[in-house]
């Protein structure tokens, strides 16, 4: 089956400034990375700030364009497109930010803003035409009564109800894959459930695909349980595969130190493996990074040869990992994933 999406070999280099007079440094944000989505697939992007998550995101939207390999979009490369294929394109991949209001036009009614796209791609050809299915996707999105936040400015709703005008705003323009970044950090916690929730029905009801960028492994956890999830390190893929698993099984050691590092409030659910102490907490500086494999400085675990030799991502099972030490490592599992398969 052709993927809907499909990253190949992309680098992304920034050229950055530490202050006005410093000299010029190159930041590897994304190195080599493959990626593969199909339709209605949900895909989880984790990583610690810096990782190169954002990145990802706005070069599978076009708003970056990666410095060397290729991204295609139901088959064709997406910096080739022109004209309807191009519009296409950009109808057809949505992306829902996390500050949901810098994302919207503080001069603008919600009405002004969301009636505009669906003009633009003529899925709307009249005032009351647009109102109405604007109408019908709030009640979907949970906004009701819907006509009520149509003339509203958006420094008069909440953060929740901007973030629903997000997700009402991708889901108008009837896309195939929605890149949401980070949707419900800034969302007040009791709410959280319940956008995920909504994403769930729409990936459901629409075979929409998604790809859902996040530094928080619970929610990708709730949002991807049937999905795939790809853990980056600075810049790079570490460990990427079925989700449940991954994270029932970490096999990388940064993986492993992530999720030690989670919270565990239940006495009578604990971890069969102790918490991995890491050697340094500190993120290497992405300009200058380490030779060899990139969380060599850090891991508990490093040998000569992850000094020397950059691990490629490789098979192991259905999933892929990028360790030289990986068959040699002590295998991490829950107490309680170890229970339930007794
Ligand atoms: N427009 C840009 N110009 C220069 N450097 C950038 C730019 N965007 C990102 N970077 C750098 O690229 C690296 C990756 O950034 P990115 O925003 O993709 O990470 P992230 O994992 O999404 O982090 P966060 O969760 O903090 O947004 C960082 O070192 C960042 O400073």
């Amino acid at each position: 089956m052709e993927p809907l999406l499909e990253l190949k070999d992309i680098n992304m280099i920034f050229e950055n400034r530490a202050g006005l007079l410093a000299p010029k440094r190159k930041v590897g944000a994304v190195v080599g990375v493959d990626m593969r989505l199909n339709q209605g697939e949900i895909l989880a992007v984790v990583g610690e700030s810096g990782c190169g998550k954002t990145t990802i995101g706005k070069m599978v939207t076009g708003l970056f364009k990666p410095t060397s390999g290729s991204i295609t979009f139901m088959g064709k490369d997406i910096w080739s497109l022109k004209g309807k294929d191009f519009f296409e394109y950009r109808r057809s991949v949505q992306m829902v930010h996390q500050d949901s209001y810098a994302a919207l036009n503080p001069a603008r009614t919600i009405y002004q803003s969301l009636s505009a796209p669906l003009f633009r791609h003529k899925l709307a050809k009249s005032k009351n035409e647009a109102r109405k299915q604007l109408e019908d996707l709030f009640t979907m999105v949970g906004l009701t009564p819907p006509e009520q936040f149509l003339d509203k400015y958006p420094h008069q709703l909440s953060g929740g109800q901007r973030q629903r005008i997000l997700l009402a705003r991708a889901l108008s323009v009837q896309p195939k894959l929605i890149v949401a970044d980070e949707p419900v950090s800034m969302v007040d916690v009791s709410l959280r459930i319940s956008l995920l929730d909504l994403m769930s029905d729409m990936n459901a009801r629409f075979n929409i695909a998604f790809i859902y960028i996040t530094h928080d492994l619970a929610t990708a956890r709730y949002i991807a349980s049937h999905g795939r999830i790809a853990v980056m390190y600075l810049g790079k893929i570490v460990e990427t595969g079925n989700l449940n698993k991954i994270l029932a099984e970490p096999r990388h050691p940064y993986l492993q130190a992530l999720l030690s590092a989670v919270p565990i409030p239940d006495p009578k659910i604990a971890r069969a493996m102790k918490p991995l102490p890491l050697k340094s907490l500190d993120m290497p500086d992405p300009a200058d990074p380490p030779a060899g494999c990139r969380f060599n400085p850090r891991c508990p675990y490093a040998e000569a040869i992850c000094e020397q030799k950059e691990p490629p991502l490789i098979p192991l099972g259905e999933e892929m990992v990028a360790c030289h030490l990986v068959e040699r490592i002590p295998k991490w599992k829950w107490e309680q994933e170890a229970a339930f398969s007794k």
